[in-house]
């Protein structure tokens, strides 16, 4: 028995690793979420058992620890077992987490890296996050910070020329409110929804107005001058 903690990639099937291919060919067992792209599952074995276990805002299907008990469950009963997350398995993913829970139990786990929505979302767009005299740092951050945690640990205080807001939705009022005591209120911005999908929807905005438009999860938020670089670079497409 071994459990795989694979990343699927930001959206497009096709940005999935051909490791991970591999073995979502040879599982037995998948316990998937909701923000891979169903279409990776028509690679299983037609045997496959598969479980969801996907997490919307304020709608989990299972909490953290049912999920953690029904790997170990199923890794128990199965050789291969594929846990599959969106993205990579280690950013926002919960994917130390339930591999603290797999070691607790003596379980074998291998961990197959995925691209991440952070930077392959951007990147697929044609949005160059770094950039030689505009961007030399960026900065990955959560924009909903699990609200159970003892301390709060994000302070918008960044110093990274590039700013890269997941889960950013729903408080992007708040959050941008607090980033303007940082940033000038006029700094581009811009929200990423769908990436890498035939639903990708692509909003321009300054940290002061980015809350009034209409952007639904799952997005990512760029914030800093590369933005305007970027609407250069759309600009000028042929
Ligand atoms: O802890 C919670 O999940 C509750 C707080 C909460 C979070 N996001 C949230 C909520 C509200 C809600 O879902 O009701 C709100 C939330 N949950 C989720 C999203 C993603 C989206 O729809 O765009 C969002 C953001 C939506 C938005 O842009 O406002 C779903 C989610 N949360 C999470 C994951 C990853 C996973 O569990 O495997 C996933 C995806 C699961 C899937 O594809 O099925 C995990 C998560 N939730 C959260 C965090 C940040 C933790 C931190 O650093 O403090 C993290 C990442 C982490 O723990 O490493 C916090
Ligand atoms: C809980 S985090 C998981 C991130 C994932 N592990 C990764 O590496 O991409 C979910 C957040 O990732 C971002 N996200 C995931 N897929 C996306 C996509 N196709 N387009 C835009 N943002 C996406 C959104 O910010 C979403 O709220």
């Amino acid at each position: 028995m071994v459990v795989y903690l694979v990343g699927a990639g930001p959206g497009d099937p096709e940005l999935i690793t051909l490791k991970a291919l591999k073995i979502i060919k040879e599982a037995d067992v998948i316990i998937y979420d909701r923000l891979i792209n169903n279409k990776i599952l028509e690679y299983a074995p037609e045997d496959a058992k598969l479980i969801y276990v996907g997490k919307k805002p304020g709608e989990h299907t299972k909490a953290q620890d049912e999920i953690n008990r029904i790997i170990v469950e199923e890794a128990k009963k199965n050789n291969i077992v594929v846990r599959l997350k969106g993205g990579d398995p280690f950013i926002f993913g919960r994917g130390g987490e339930e591999l603290l829970a797999l070691k607790s139990h003596g379980i074998k786990t291998k961990i197959i890296p995925g691209i991440t929505s952070a930077i392959g979302v951007p990147t697929a767009a044609g949005l160059p996050i770094t950039h030689r005299g505009l961007a030399t740092s960026f900065t990955i951050v959560t924009g909903h910070e699990d609200p159970t945690k003892a301390k709060e640990q994000v302070h918008w205080d960044y110093k990274a020329d590039t700013l890269i807001i997941l889960m950013g939705v729903g408080n992007l009022k708040e959050n941008t409110k607090e980033l303007m005591k940082y940033r000038p209120a006029d700094t581009p911005v811009c929200a990423i929804e769908n990436g890498t999908t035939e639903n990708e929807r692509i909003t321009f905005a300054t940290l002061e107005d980015i809350h009034t438009k209409d952007i639904k999860p799952p997005a990512i938020i760029i914030i800093g001058h590369i933005v305007n670089l970027y609407k250069k670079i759309i600009e000028e497409d042929p």
